[in-house]
């Protein structure tokens, strides 16, 4: 197993400590790559999260651990979708506290919606989903559905799906609608596998950090999808990044933003000083080695102590 990249002045006591991991991407088949040429392990990467759990329980001082989505790839042939899913959660589940689940492109190429979120356990009403929780009085965690408004996951003749299928061909000229060809600077966001935070999940989002104002508690944001250019590739955004981020900027509860998708991983402050960090992906770790962490939760910062290749992140925000 991989070795932590660790800081010098670790400290003791944390308020919590989370796991987390991103785009495991587990399927039955021969290593292959991205569009791109990054090589791809698509049966190691089970072998990720497992050593994963085993740290995170070794570890013992983690509440839960949060799953940042892409759970199963989408060359996993079709007939094995269902199974291949439930082999993954039976991996996280072996884990000894909680785990939170979000969806990603990937999850949404191989089961729709309603059969998906019940696998992941997620708090489902009308397949929406986005939740919150407060694992300690000081803090929120707000998960976001970045596939929303999605031409992935919702069923052909579904508002979303349509909305999204109007929205790319005003966008993206390209026929392949995967394909940011043409496409300049943060317009190459404009592809079929990201997607956007309706509405309605905007007006959640807004009530949610006002009463985490009121109760004067820090929130963290987690996303599939990345929220600021600084962090990620331009090509994995999420389609109305601003426009959530416009949300979170009205308030000063948000300190940090996690995401996956942009599978390198990467680290930026916005405008505001809130941190976002995206994490590198299970997916792309040659045999033997690991991209899995922790987070020691405290008044002023996160401190994520990542193994191998997922980096070690001090977080450090005006409390
Ligand atoms: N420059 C690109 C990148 C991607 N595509 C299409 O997107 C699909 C998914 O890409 P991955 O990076 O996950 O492999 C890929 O199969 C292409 O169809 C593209 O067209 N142009
Ligand atoms: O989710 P994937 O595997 O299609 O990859 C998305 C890219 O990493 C976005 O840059």
């Amino acid at each position: 197993m991989g070795s932590q990249n660790t800081f010098v002045n670790a400290e003791r006591n944390p308020l919590l400590s989370f796991g987390v991991i991103t785009d495991v991407q587990y399927a039955d088949i021969p290593d292959g790559h991205s569009f791109r040429g990054v090589p791809r392990y698509y049966r190691h990467s089970i072998l990720v999260l497992q050593r994963a759990v085993q740290n995170w329980n070794k570890c013992q001082k983690l509440k839960f651990v949060i799953n940042f989505g892409d759970i199963v790839d989408g060359f996993c042939p079709k007939d094995q979708s269902y199974n291949a899913v439930q082999k993954v959660v039976n991996e996280f589940d072996k884990f000894s506290g909680h785990v939170y689940h979000m969806i990603g492109n990937h999850c949404l190429y191989n089961l729709p919606r309603h059969k998906l979120l019940p696998l992941l356990k997620i708090p489902a009403p009308d397949r929406h989903a986005y939740y919150d929780f407060s694992p300690i009085p000081e803090y929120r965690f707000v998960v976001l559905d970045g596939y929303d408004i999605s031409a992935i996951g919702w069923p052909e003749d579904h508002p979303n799906t349509e909305k999204a299928l109007k929205f790319l061909s005003e966008k993206n000229p390209n026929s392949e609608k995967n394909s940011p060809e043409g496409l300049v600077n943060l317009d190459r966001r404009f592809l079929k596998f990201n997607g956007a935070v309706g509405e309605g999940q905007l007006e959640w989002l807004d009530r949610v950090l006002q009463d985490a104002t009121n109760l004067n508690q820090k929130v963290v944001v987690c996303c599939h999808l990345p929220l600021d250019p600084g962090s990620s590739s331009k090509e994995a955004l999420l389609w109305n990044y601003d426009e959530v981020m416009n949300v979170i900027h009205r308030y000063n509860c948000v300190k940090v933003c996690l995401g996956g998708h942009d599978h390198k991983g990467g680290h930026s402050i916005d405008s505001h000083g809130v941190h976002h960090r995206v994490l590198e992906a299970a997916l792309e770790c040659p045999p033997g080695t690991d991209a899995f962490g922790y987070i020691d939760v405290f008044d002023n910062r996160l401190s994520l102590f990542g193994t191998d290749r997922m980096d070690s992140t001090d977080m450090v925000f005006t409390p």
